[in-house]
């Protein structure tokens, strides 16, 4: 059910205060035709109440012409940012933006947050938001997890379905999402809760075996049969099993672009209030399933782009495949097993 402006209004200030909004901050509020109006509306009540200056630029949708879907995450690299001179001057001249449409993984967005400017995302709909209001605890748990992952040269990530798949690491940053933007120059995605990274380029091999129950996204689905992904040198090689398998590679077959079956970052969920059993309660294009990609204890893997992580790769397909009862190894030691966290000193 809906929440209250009320709530959203609360929701808002306690994620932008986390985020150190200051009274006089430029905002920029970055709207366009998917933007839900009570998210809009409750975030300019919050911002006129902190004291911060708030500006809002609309931009037209693009690229509905070529995805096979409406969700904002599904066909990525180019946003109605790319050549617009004037929004990026804007967004650069602010102290924060709020991203209501979905700039992820677009090189204009790398560009922005090099001035300075911090981006938070937030496009789940309103009630989402406020279950998974971000905490001080949300950010100390994923940074734990950061610092324990940008120690490890090596993922190793293993299930009772038969998935085997080693990534070497050291090449690329670990990305903290922790729901909220309190550094300069930082991006985050409210609502989160997890940590990624991307293998070494080429070097990821192994095999994925995807069981009944993990998700795929933006397919918005729940395997209901193996799926088996083969992995050579960074590259998903072959796509085996029955009709999700099948889906599956029709779907990415479709972008025509050999640069759609690279891996792209892989980490783990670390978001208690989030549930795996979300996404079958919505229709399809109601969420973009923040629920499924940080919930506690899932393997999140994903194919296409590594621009995010200072790649040159914007490729345009991108799917997301939170995955349960994995255990992921870091040099040899369980951070998740069997789909359960491994508590660190500090979690408990
Ligand atoms: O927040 C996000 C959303 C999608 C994604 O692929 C990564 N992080």
């Amino acid at each position: 059910m809906a929440v209250s402006d009320t709530q959203m209004i609360d929701a808002w200030k306690q994620v932008l205060t986390l985020s150190q909004l200051k009274a006089g901050d430029i905002v920029t509020l970055l709207t366009s035709d998917g933007t839900h109006p009570q998210t809009l509306r409750t975030a300019l009540v919050a911002l006129g109440q902190l004291g911060a200056r708030a500006n809002r630029l609309e931009l037209p949708p693009v690229n509905g012409e070529k995805s096979l879907s409406r969700d904002p995450l599904a066909y990525l690299g180019s946003t109605p940012l790319s050549g617009n001179r004037a929004a990026i001057a804007a967004l650069k001249e602010s102290d924060l933006v709020l991203d209501l449409m979905t700039l992820l993984f677009s090189p204009e967005q790398l560009d922005i947050l090099k001035s300075g400017t911090r981006i938070l995302l937030a496009v789940e709909p309103p009630e989402i938001l406020a279950r998974l209001v971000p905490t001080e605890a949300d950010r100390a748990r994923v940074n734990r997890a950061a610092a324990r992952l940008e120690r490890a040269r090596e993922m190793h990530v293993t299930s009772a379905a038969g998935t085997d798949l080693r990534c070497p690491l050291g090449d690329y940053p670990v990305i903290q999402e922790y729901g909220f933007v309190d550094q300069p120059g930082r991006w985050d995605h409210w609502p989160s809760g997890f940590v990624v990274t991307w293998a070494n380029e080429g070097q990821a091999h192994g095999t994925v075996v995807l069981d009944r129950g993990d998700i795929l996204l933006p397919q918005k689905c729940y395997v209901q049969t193996p799926v088996r992904l083969t992995v050579r040198d960074g590259y998903v090689t072959a796509i085996e099993g029955g009709l999700d398998a099948d889906l599956l590679r029709d779907y990415m077959d479709a972008f025509d672009d050999p640069e759609s079956y690279a891996l792209s970052h892989v980490g783990w969920g670390l978001q208690k209030r989030a549930r795996w059993s979300t996404l079958a309660l919505y229709d399809r294009e109601a969420t973009i399933g923040m629920d499924a990609r940080a919930f506690e204890g899932n393997f999140l893997w994903s194919t296409g782009p590594n621009n995010e992580a200072g790649g040159d790769r914007t490729a345009a397909c991108h799917i997301d495949i939170p995955m349960r009862g994995c255990t992921v190894f870091l040099d040899g030691e369980a951070v998740v097993r069997d789909g359960r966290v491994v508590e660190q000193e500090a979690d408990a």
